[in-house]
């Protein structure tokens, strides 16, 4: 299992996402470019884009820029050879530059499967080695009348695996924006080891003042990890109009960094020291009463 190291993460608030694909993803690949020279100080270990960074954000979509990425978990997956443009961009953009990118999501279609359609994110390490993948589990399907109705399931299909992967500096468990919502996938990754939590997002202007940053530090105060969520920038031009505020939170619920809500970079340095001082003082971790109630994670 992957120690905890000090590590550096950049979430990229990325803008201008609009309906040529090409476009979104030449402009992704300039501001990773930005991102790895780590914005005059030490450069990132780990980058993340935002959900559904290559399409705009709506059900509509998702059937017109869904790719076929046809990743078989625990198999080698050969880029070159792959269907999906935005996977060979981001694996070569991972390589480039040497660091590990979460490909924030993309609509993916499975031809293997009816040609479901996905919400998914990809996960590359610094040789541009496609290693995971994760699908939202949970689908945005909400109705708040007057102010804001969403139904993701109307073209996607929900994913049925939770993800975690090592890297070399920490165990990490990825989920989507509104996995977000669901204790249960943060506590199983926790106690499966992880050390981070990270969700690729796009809240929106009604649930985004209300929840965004107490979820974020719900998750990491409830297991004790670290907590980022990286969301596109708000375009008023857009149909969807995404909260920004791209967020990492330590162990302790203590915001490290906090983006506006245009186009930006943000960096967080993660403290190994904070992990550990947090278990210790606050043993929570430790004190389960698992004859009480029982532990998830087995
Ligand atoms: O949970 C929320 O309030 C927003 C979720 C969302 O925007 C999403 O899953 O894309």
């Amino acid at each position: 299992m992957a120690a905890l190291r000090p590590f550096r993460i950049a979430l990229i608030q990325l803008g201008h996402i609009g309906h040529d694909k090409s476009q979104n993803l030449k402009h992704a690949q300039e501001m990773i470019k930005k991102a790895a020279s780590g914005g005059g100080s030490k450069p990132p270990n780990l980058i993340v884009l935002p959900e559904c960074f290559n399409s705009p954000y709506g059900h509509k979509y998702f059937p017109e820029y869904a790719e076929s990425v046809q990743f078989k978990q625990g198999e080698p997956y050969d880029v070159q050879s792959s269907k999906s443009e935005s996977v060979k961009i981001l694996s070569a953009a991972a390589k480039e530059h040497g660091i590990w990118l979460i490909g924030g999501s993309i609509p993916e279609r499975d031809d293997r499967d009816d040609g479901k359609l996905y919400n998914t994110a990809t996960v590359y390490n610094p040789n541009g080695e496609l290693i995971a993948i994760h699908r939202k589990v949970h689908l945005f399907d909400i109705e708040i009348p007057g102010k804001i109705t969403f139904k993701e399931s109307t073209t996607l299909s929900g994913g049925t695996h939770l993800t975690t992967f090592d890297t070399d500096f920490a165990r990490i468990g990825l989920g989507i924006c509104y996995d977000v919502r669901f204790p249960e996938m943060a506590m199983i990754a926790a106690r499966k080891g992880c050390h981070a939590m990270i969700y690729p997002g796009a809240f929106n202007l009604t649930t985004g003042p209300l929840h965004w940053k107490l979820l974020q530090q719900a998750r990491a105060v409830d297991n004790q990890i670290f907590v980022g969520m990286c969301s596109p920038a708000r375009d008023l031009t857009a149909d969807y109009h995404a909260w920004g505020h791209s967020l990492v939170v330590d162990p302790l619920g203590e915001v490290l960094v906090e983006s506006g809500h245009d186009e930006e970079i943000v960096y967080a340095d993660i403290d190994p020291s904070v992990f550990e001082s947090t278990r210790r003082g606050i043993p929570v971790t430790t004190q389960r009463r698992f004859d009480v109630y029982p532990n998830v994670a087995v």
